[in-house]
């Protein structure tokens, strides 16, 4: 696979704080990463140094540039988002596709207005005329119309309805993604973007607490669902989390013999939001 995305020893500081810690990832062509952490974890810092907004130290590679100094020649094959819900409100939206055109090489207009033409979003109208879900909509079709290598999403759909929030998703997938693109994107809503990721980076305080591929997370843990009867031998076993509902204890596991565990309950593979909050109580335990 090719390296599209390269951190190594990236650390930053913001005063006396160190808000980034040594952070050594790398994101391949095909892979959609999720970068997942608690408030303040240090996620849109990573992102803005990748994007070169701010200074660091350490190396960082983006499509063979460095951000800091190949800002612009790099920005070509890199698109991003911070919040799909917000366009400035006085552009009409035709302005914003001439926009687009004016000053992204890599816009494809006809694309966008292809994806526009599904949508009920007229080019006459100012955006401050459409509802949050078509401004998303505009958005993507504005973001994913640009043939950029690399899509980092820093929550983007914040602020947005379900079906919302579904429906970009399931866009990206349709008409971003490729084998040869790579996205990184960060969220609290984990559940909702898990069945996208093909790789996870856990982050708090600056630090990356675990990243692998996805399925290999999911296979290091088990959920147990135990009665009642046997929760104290399950406690033995030393639970990463325990959850009560409704008579019976939701544990979690990490790498237990099927053996161990199938006598005490239920085993089922566990959610990546479960795995997260049981990485994030191990590490404050
Ligand atoms: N410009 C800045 N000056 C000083 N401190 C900053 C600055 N930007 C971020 N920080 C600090 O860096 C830390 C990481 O912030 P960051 O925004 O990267 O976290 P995050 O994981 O994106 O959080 P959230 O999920 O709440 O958006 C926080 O403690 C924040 O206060």
């Amino acid at each position: 696979m090719t390296k599209l995305i390269s951190l190594s020893g990236l650390t930053k500081s913001y005063k006396n704080k160190q808000v980034l810690s040594d952070i050594n990832l790398t994101v391949q062509a095909g892979q959609i990463l999720g970068l997942v952490g608690p408030n303040g974890a240090g996620k849109t810092t990573c992102l803005q140094a990748i994007l070169g907004l701010i200074d660091f130290d350490g190396r960082l590679d983006v499509l063979g540039y460095n951000p800091k100094k190949q800002r612009r020649d790099m920005l070509e094959d890199v698109a991003y988002i911070a919040d799909v819900a917000v366009l400035p409100k006085w552009l009409k939206v035709e302005q914003a596709l001439t926009y687009m055109a004016g000053i992204h090489k890599n816009f494809n207009r006809k694309k966008a207005e292809s994806f526009l033409a599904k949508t009920n979003i007229e080019h006459k109208v100012k955006i401050k005329t459409l509802s949050k879900g078509m401004v998303t909509q505009l958005h993507l079709a504005l973001i994913l119309a640009i043939d950029a290598k690399v899509l980092i999403l820093d929550e983007p759909t914040l602020g947005l309805d379900l079906l919302t929030r579904r429906q970009f998703y399931r866009h990206l997938l349709e008409d971003f993604y490729q084998e040869d693109k790579c996205i990184i994107v960060t969220t609290h809503q984990i559940e909702e973007v898990e069945h996208i990721l093909t790789d996870v980076a856990f982050i708090r305080d600056g630090k990356i607490l675990m990243s692998a591929d996805v399925d290999d997370i999911r296979s290091r843990y088990q959920l147990l669902a135990v009665p009642d009867k046997h929760l104290e031998q399950a406690k033995t076993l030393k639970p990463l989390f325990a959850n009560p509902l409704m008579g019976l204890t939701s544990m979690l596991f990490e790498h237990k013999k099927k053996d161990e565990l199938t006598p005490l309950g239920n085993i089922t593979t566990p959610s990546l939001a479960d795995i997260f909050v049981g990485v994030m109580n191990k590490e404050a335990c």
